[in-house]
């Protein structure tokens, strides 16, 4: 389902004279449908930005990012965001809403885009806030000024409301209490069952023991000294 092949990155800081860091080079791994791969790896890896590099947010330097067919290191952006509506989720650590849109629409807002109806967008969009534990008399307000755990909730909902065949996951259940974690690792372990190919990174070491199937070093991507 996702596929990567000897991707390589290299970031030019166009304000400091243009100079050239290698981060990334030669990276290789699949994830196959219904397994999860954690990325660990220091601080400084590269594990942001290689699931960036996925998502299409950061250009790759050379290689292929295949994720269910379409290779997003080439995709013009009209495929990537077309691969981002039906394909490739993305739960990251923050929310990033449009001010005043009830938290109920903020996450059927992604079955709302694929032409799912309003009713049944509305009624998975609830049932996913139930779960996380929203409480209804939020529902009608705009997530902004929500606690920092209620907003990674609504982003969790949104994140989870359409089935994706691939997810990327990033610290999933940082800063949540416990009864919520649960929830989260139970929605990572459905997402699974039904077949979605799973990236994540998850600094909560037992939490990621629980729901990956194996971890990929990504120090071991390092550029190796020229
Ligand atoms: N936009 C950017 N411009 C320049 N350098 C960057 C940029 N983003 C990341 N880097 C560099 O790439 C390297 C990898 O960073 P990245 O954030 O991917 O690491 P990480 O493994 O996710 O770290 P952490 O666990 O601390 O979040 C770092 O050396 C960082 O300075």
């Amino acid at each position: 389902m996702i596929r990567i092949e000897n991707l390589s990155k290299t970031f030019t800081l166009h304000n400091q004279g243009g100079a050239a860091i290698a981060v990334m080079q030669g990276a290789e791994f699949s994830v196959a449908p219904g397994e999860c791969v954690a990325l660990t790896g220091n601080s400084g890896a590269g594990k942001s930005t290689l699931m960036r590099m996925i998502y299409g947010n950061y250009l790759a330097a050379s290689g292929a990012i295949l994720v269910g067919g379409v290779d997003v290191a080439r995709a013009e952006p009209r495929e990537i965001l077309a691969l981002r509506r039906r394909t490739l989720g993305y739960v990251s650590q923050f929310l990033r809403v449009v001010p005043r849109v009830p938290t109920v629409e903020v996450v059927a807002e992604p079955l709302l885009a694929l032409g799912e109806d309003r009713a049944t967008a509305l009624e998975r969009a609830r049932a996913l806030l139930t779960r996380l534990r929203i409480p209804e008399t939020l529902w009608g307000l705009s997530p902004t000024t929500f606690s920092g755990g209620e907003q990674q909730r609504v982003n969790i909902a949104r994140g989870f409301a359409h089935d994706y065949p691939a997810l990327l996951l990033d610290e999933p259940t940082a800063s949540l209490d416990a009864a919520n974690r649960e929830t989260v690792l139970d929605l990572i372990a459905e997402a699974k069952a039904r077949g979605a190919a799973i990236i994540g990174i998850f600094h909560d070491v037992e939490a990621r023991d629980r729901v990956a199937d194996r971890a990929i070093d990504v120090s071991r991507f390092a550029p190796k000294a020229a």
